[in-house]
């Protein structure tokens, strides 16, 4: 599909749709952006909010390389016409953050991609916005919400049962969500550093930046209480139900 660059006063957004895992929380025969929530797939729900926001240009998608022909099904099926590019995703969620990256690889430094766990398929599109008017002025970016538990450090106790360790002040505690927004330039920077680490241990796209990058800022916008990531079995009731809950309040 050709890519329409005609709009150089201000930067191409591109949202790249992680949906390379095998959901091995989730167990099931398939991996859980192929279940259903409201008649649509989990992967189908995140394609269809990124393509509906008018602050995003372009969608790609990275799939299990055994599920990609389900994936182009899916896109071509719905009519998702922003999408640009459905390849295979990595081994672990670091490896298809950048092979999204590798995709967009003749992409000027000064564009923006918003990384977004396809599981997450009540993102909304505030949340989109919010992330990309920050990368006005940042170059990262993460949705976060406030903590309301209380979170401790875990370690070893006396005989070999966990303990706590410290309990750091649940004011400053945030929770990291997706989408996370980077300038091109910023996150290829802070991964190309990453891979060449031995020791890479990531959980987020931010952390990345901020632990190989430490002179960027990592900005943090408001995420959605919803904006919850299907992870284990019972998750898939709970999206329902507050897909539910959303329908009801347009
Ligand atoms: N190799 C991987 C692993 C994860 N992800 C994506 O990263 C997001 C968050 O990951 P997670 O919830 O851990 O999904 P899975 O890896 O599928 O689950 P599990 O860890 O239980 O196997 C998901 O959209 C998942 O598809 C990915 O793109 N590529
Ligand atoms: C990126 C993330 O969703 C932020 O909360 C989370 O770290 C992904 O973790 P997972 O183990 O790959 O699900």
């Amino acid at each position: 599909m050709p890519v329409d660059r005609s709009r150089p006063e201000r930067p191409r957004v591109t949202a790249a749709v992680l949906a390379g895992g095998v959901g091995a929380r989730m167990g099931g025969p398939r991996p859980k952006q192929l279940m259903r929530l409201a008649g649509r797939t989990i992967l189908e729900h995140s394609v269809a909010t990124f393509c509906a926001s008018p602050d995003v240009d372009e969608v790609i998608v990275l799939m299990v390389a055994d599920h990609l022909a389900e994936a182009e099904k899916i896109v071509a099926e719905g009519g998702h016409s922003k999408v640009s590019l459905v390849a295979a995703g990595g081994a672990s969620r670091t490896e298809t953050s950048w092979a999204a990256l590798r995709a967009l690889a003749d992409r000027d430094g000064g564009d923006l991609v918003l990384l977004h766990d396809a599981v997450r398929p009540l993102v909304g599109r505030r949340t989109i916005a919010a992330c990309v008017a920050a990368l006005r002025e940042s170059g990262a970016v993460g949705a976060a919400v406030p903590s309301s538990d209380t979170v401790v450090l875990a370690g070893p106790g006396r005989d070999g049962s966990e303990a706590i360790q410290s309990v750091p002040g649940r004011a400053s505690l945030r929770r990291m969500q997706t989408p996370q927004g980077f300038r091109l330039d910023v996150i290829r920077r802070a991964y190309e550093r990453a891979l060449a680490d031995p020791g890479l241990v990531a959980t987020d796209d931010c952390g990345v930046v901020l632990r190989y990058l430490p002179e960027e800022e990592v900005r943090l916008v408001p995420g959605e209480e919803d904006n919850i990531k299907v992870t284990h079995p019972g998750d898939i009731a709970v999206a329902e139900a507050l897909l539910r809950v959303r329908e009801e309040a347009r």
